[in-house]
C-alpha cells in the first residue's frame, strides 16, 4: 500500500480514542479548560459507544471492557476537573458521580468531588470523599493536602452546625493573612410573610444583642477602588457590569445558584411571592431537581437591583480590607432581610461571607431588619432615601414619626437645625417637647436618633457642654435610649466611648461599652481583647 493511501485510511476507534485522549490531556495540562472539555466529551462519547458495542458481542473480552471502563472513568474525572475550573459545578459533580459509579474509590474523582462539595457548602459529604481518598495508595504523595481538606471539612461542618464562629485571633493579628475560612450557618431565623413588604426574616426565639443569625457566602462579589475623578462613577459602572456578568455566569452554570436566585424578589408583585423553606439555605442542602423557572438576564438584572448589597454601608462593617475598596455582592439569604428605620441587626463582611447578628435584644417572632440607608437622620431625609430604593418605608418608627413630625414645633426644630441654630437649643426644645407630648420609651429613642447629628455635635463640643450643661440629657441616657430603639450603631458607640475617655473609663462604663460593642460587632468577636481593639476609636468624627 502506498504511503498516501495509508494516510487516508480512516482511524480505527482505538486509534481515534488514543489520539483524543492524548490531545485532551495536553489541553488539560495547559489549563485550556474549555477546549479540554470539548475533546474529553468526544473521547467519552466514543468510549461509551465502544463499551456498548463490545459488551453486546457474542464473546465479549472482559479485559478489553475493563480497560475501556478504566479509560472512561479517568476521562470523566479529568473532564470534571476542567468543568470545575470553569465553575460548571453541576456538570463537574455529575461527571464525578459517573466516574465513581464505575470505580467507587477512584482517587482523582473523590478529591475533585470533595472539593466541589466543599465549595457548595456540603461539608459532611465532602468529608466522606476526602476520608475515603486518604485511604487510597495514591494519597501517600498528597497526604498533607488531603489531611488539610479533612480538617477544613470538620471545622466547617462544626461551625455550620453550632454557629461557633470566633474572629478574635484574626482581629488581634491585625487582620494578617487571608480572611478566615467560614462555613455557612443558619441560626434561629425563618422566612415568613412580612408586614413591611413581601417576605422577611423572623426570629424563631428570644435572642440577645450580638447573637449570630446567619452566615452566608456571596453568589458573586465585585470589588474595586473608586477613582476620585468622576466621583468613581465610571469605575462603579464597570464594576456593576462585571458583577452582573459574574452572577449570570454562576446562575447558568450551577443549578443550585439558579434556584436560589429564582427565589428572590425582582421588585414586582412582592406580596404574591412565596416564602421559601429554610432547608433550602442550610449547608448540605441537596441539589435541586428540575427547574421550572427560566432566569433571563433581564430578570437577573431586576433581582440584582432589588437585592444586591454594598459591603461598606451604615449597618455593615468590612473586616480586614482596605477601606478604599468599594464592594458589591449578592448574598441570597441576607436578601430576605427587609429595611427598617428601627433595625435590630447589622452585618459584618469577612472575605466573601456576610455575617448577620442582632444589634439589640430581639423577641421571638420579631422581624429581623437592618438599615439599607442611614437611620440616624430625620424622617424627611429617610423618606427621600427610601424613595431612591423604590419603596415607601412602612416601619413602626416611620409611622410613629409621621404623626410627631406633623407638629409645627418639630418642623421648626428641623428647619432651625438646617439653618445652623445652636444644637444645644434645638436639643433642649426637642426634649421639652417630648416631655409635653408625653413621648415615652422607644419613642424617645426614635426622636433622638432622628436628630442624632445635633446630639453628636453637642456632646462633641466643649462650648455646648459648658453652655447647656445639665439642661440637655447626659450622654449615657441618650446613648441607651437610641441603642434600645434603633439598635447599636458604630457612631453612637463612638460618642459613648469618647465621652468616657476624658474622664477615665469606669468598670461600669467599660461593661456598657462592651455590651454596645457586641451589638455593633456581634458575638463572633469572642475575646474581650479583640473587641476592645475594635472599640479603640481614636477620633471623634461622625
Ligand atoms: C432585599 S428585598 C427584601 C425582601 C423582600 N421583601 C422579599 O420579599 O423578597 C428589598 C425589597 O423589599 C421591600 N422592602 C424592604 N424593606 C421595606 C420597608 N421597610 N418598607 C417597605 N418595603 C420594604 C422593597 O420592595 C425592597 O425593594
Amino acid at each position: 500500500m502506498r504511503e498516501e493511501d495509508q494516510l487516508q485510511q480512516p482511524l480505527t476507534p482505538e486509534e481515534l480514542m488514543h489520539e483524543l485522549r492524548f490531545k485532551a490531556t495536553e489541553l488539560l495540562l495547559r489549563e485550556e479548560w474549555q477546549e479540554s472539555v470539548q475533546v474529553y466529551t468526544q473521547f467519552i462519547n466514543l468510549c461509551q459507544d465502544q463499551i456498548s458495542v463490545k459488551s453486546h458481542q457474542n464473546h465479549p473480552d472482559p479485559d478489553l471492557l475493563t480497560k475501556l471502563q478504566k479509560s472512561l472513568c479517568l476521562a470523566l474525572s479529568n473532564r470534571a476537573e476542567a468543568l470545575s475550573r470553569l465553575r460548571d459545578l453541576t456538570g463537574a459533580l455529575k461527571d464525578c458521580d459517573q466516574a465513581l459509579e464505575i470505580e467507587s474509590t477512584h482517587f482523582k474523582s473523590l478529591v475533585c468531588k470533595g472539593r466541589i462539595l466543599l465549595s457548595l457548602n456540603r461539608y459532611s459529604m465532602a468529608l466522606d470523599c476526602f476520608k475515603t481518598a486518604v485511604l487510597d495508595p495514591q494519597a501517600s504523595g498528597n497526604l498533607e493536602t488531603l489531611n488539610g481538606y479533612v480538617q477544613k471539612c470538620k471545622k466547617l461542618e462544626f461551625q455550620s452546625r453550632t454557629g461557633a464562629f470566633d474572629l478574635s485571633d484574626w482581629i488581634l493579628s491585625g487582620f494578617r493573612g487571608k480572611s478566615p475560612e467560614l462555613a455557612e450557618y443558619t441560626g434561629p431565623v425563618q422566612i415568613k410573610r412580612s408586614e413591611l413588604s413581601g417576605r422577611g426574616l423572623f426570629a424563631t426565639k428570644n435572642i440577645d444583642a450580638g447573637t449570630l443569625l446567619l452566615v452566608t457566602k456571596a453568589i458573586a462579589t465585585e470589588r474595586g477602588i473608586l477613582s476620585s475623578e468622576d466621583s468613581g462613577e465610571n469605575a462603579r459602572l464597570v464594576m456593576w457590569k462585571n458583577f452582573v456578568d459574574k452572577v449570570v455566569d454562576s446562575a447558568t452554570k450551577c443549578e443550585r445558584t439558579h434556584h436560589l436566585i429564582s427565589t428572590l424578589s425582582s421588585g414586582e408583585d412582592e406580596d404574591k411571592l412565596e416564602a421559601p423553606e429554610m432547608s433550602l439555605f442550610r449547608p448540605g442542602a441537596e441539589e435541586i431537581g428540575e427547574l421550572n423557572e427560566k432566569l433571563d438576564k433581564v430578570k437577573i438584572l431586576n433581582v440584582l437591583d432589588v437585592n444586591s448589597l454594598v459591603e461598606d454601608s451604615v449597618s455593615a462593617k468590612v473586616l480586614g480590607r482596605n477601606s478604599d475598596y468599594y464592594g458589591v455582592g449578592l448574598w441570597v439569604l441576607a436578601s430576605f432581610i427587609n429595611h427598617s428605620c428601627n433595625p435590630n441587626a447589622r452585618r459584618l463582611h469577612v472575605g466573601d461571607h456576610v455575617l448577620v447578628h442582632a444589634s439589640r435584644d430581639v423577641k421571638a417572632g420579631e422581624e429581623i431588619t437592618f438599615a439599607y440607608f442611614d437611620m440616624l437622620s430625620p424622617l424627611s431625609k429617610r423618606n427621600e432615601m427610601s424613595k431612591t430604593w423604590g419603596f415607601h418605608c412602612s416601619c413602626k418608627r416611620c409611622k410613629f414619626e409621621e404623626e410627631m413630625c406633623s407638629k409645627q414645633e418639630m418642623k421648626e426644630i428641623e428647619i432651625g437645625l438646617e439653618r445652623g441654630i445652636d444644637v444645644g437649643s434645638a436639643i433642649f426644645r426637642l426634649e421639652e417637647g417630648m416631655r409635653r407630648w408625653m413621648v415615652r420609651g422607644r419613642g424617645k429613642g426614635y426622636m433622638r436618633a432622628s436628630f442624632w447629628a445635633a446630639y453628636f455635635e453637642a456632646y462633641g463640643s466643649e462650648k455646648s457642654a459648658t453652655r447647656w450643661g445639665r439642661r440637655i440629657p447626659a450622654v449615657d441616657i441618650v446613648v441607651d435610649s437610641v441603642a434600645e430603639a434603633v439598635g447599636c450603631d458604630e457612631r453612637v458607640l463612638k460618642v459613648f466611648m469618647q465621652a468616657f475617655k476624658g474622664n477615665g473609663v469606669s468598670l461600669v462604663d467599660m461593661e456598657k461599652s462592651l455590651k454596645l460593642g457586641r451589638g455593633v460587632h456581634g458575638k463572633v468577636v469572642k475575646k474581650q481583647q479583640a473587641l476592645r481593639s475594635l472599640l479603640d476609636f481614636g477620633t471623634h468624627d461622625a
